[in-house]
């Protein structure tokens, strides 16, 4: 698919994908409402403020007015799409709780803006999205019902997966979203490597590894926004990205809940794995919304082989 130019088969738009998906009107319902609002996301970030918020979030960063509008179009659309008991974000200090009865309902926790601080040099940001059936934001994202996330790049293109496998659609001119890979699947091992954090910070476990990579002729590609970096490996179904403990963070600085598990869950699903060194990522019991972890995700050789480097020392 999408090997020649122009060809989308058929324009298969994302609600009629979903439709076809044999999965409940809900979840279509609440795929379908993300999706509108990465549109309003889109926007804000094409055309929108670029100065600070003048707030902080739960972990003590600076918020740009950016992360606060993406965070409040995510939550109106959820809160008011009626499929939605429990939202977590990464821009709020607790779980905003919409209705307490979970009957039916799904919770989500995402990332509004994620790489916001990239924005005012015009490199690729995203949306990341997990989502859990009933009101229980605390536990490993294996049991997600689904995930995604949108990439707002030269092109806006979203990556979802509800346990079928993984899509990808694309925005185009009428800002549908129409379908352009199927079945995303990554090779067993990869030449990409996409190293976060100050390597003078690295373990020497993790600078073994590193190095190892080199070795092997492993090319750098790192944007410093975890959603392009992810879409990269995961598209061209080869390579690693890693976020290890630094010897000041032992839990790295991605958070568990907002951006790992979803890309956990989306790389699981193409045929990857997803590690913190000592046990993957989706089997994770989240102690607390703000969780972070070290991750070294992609390619099932090359994530096995950072654990082996690791060698049973995690966080
Ligand atoms: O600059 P570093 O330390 O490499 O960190 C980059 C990582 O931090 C992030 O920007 C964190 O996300 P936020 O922008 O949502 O805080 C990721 O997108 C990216 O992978
Ligand atoms: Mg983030
Ligand atoms: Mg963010």
């Amino acid at each position: 698919m999408g090997k020649e130019p122009g060809s989308t088969k058929f324009q298969t738009d994302f609600r009629r994908h979903l439709r076809e998906q044999n999965i409940s009107g809900n979840l279509v319902h609440l795929l379908c409402e993300i999706a509108e609002a990465s549109k309003y996301v889109i926007n804000a970030v094409r055309t929108g403020d670029l100065g600070v918020a003048g707030t902080s979030n739960l972990y003590g960063e600076e918020q740009l007015a950016l992360d606060v509008l993406s965070d409040r179009i995510l939550r109106k659309r959820l809160m008011y799409s009626g499929v939605v008991c429990n939202i977590a974000s990464e821009e709020m200090d607790e779980i905003f709780q919409v209705t307490s009865n979970p009957l039916g309902m799904f919770s989500v926790a995402y990332d509004p803006l994620d790489g916001s601080s990239l924005v005012d040099v015009n490199l690729a940001v995203g949306t990341i999205v997990g989502i859990y059936q009933g009101d229980n934001l605390l536990q490993p994202g294996r049991n997600m019902v689904g995930a995604m996330y949108i990439l707002y790049g030269p092109r806006v293109s979203m990556v979802y997966s509800v346990g079928k496998g993984v899509y990808e659609f694309t925005m185009n001119h009428l800002m549908e979203f129409t379908l352009t890979r199927e079945k995303v699947q990554m090779k067993p091992s990869g030449d990409i490597y996409s190293p976060g954090g100050l390597r003078k910070k690295y373990t020497p476990e993790n600078e073994a590894y590193i190095r190892y990579l080199e070795d092997k002729g492993s090319k750098l590609r790192y944007s410093g926004g975890f959603v392009p970096d992810i879409n990269q490996i995961l598209m061209k179904g080869k390579g690693i990205f890693m976020y290890p403990a630094l010897t000041d963070s032992p839990n790295g600085k991605l958070r568990l809940l907002f951006e790992l598990n979803p890309m956990a869950y989306l790389i699981e699903q193409a045929g990857g794995a997803a590690t913190n060194g000592c046990m993957p990522i989706l089997d994770m019991v989240p102690e607390g919304l703000d969780q972070r972890a070290p991750i070294y995700i992609g390619c099932k050789e090359d994530v096995a082989k950072a654990t082996e480097f690791l060698n049973g020392v995690c966080a």
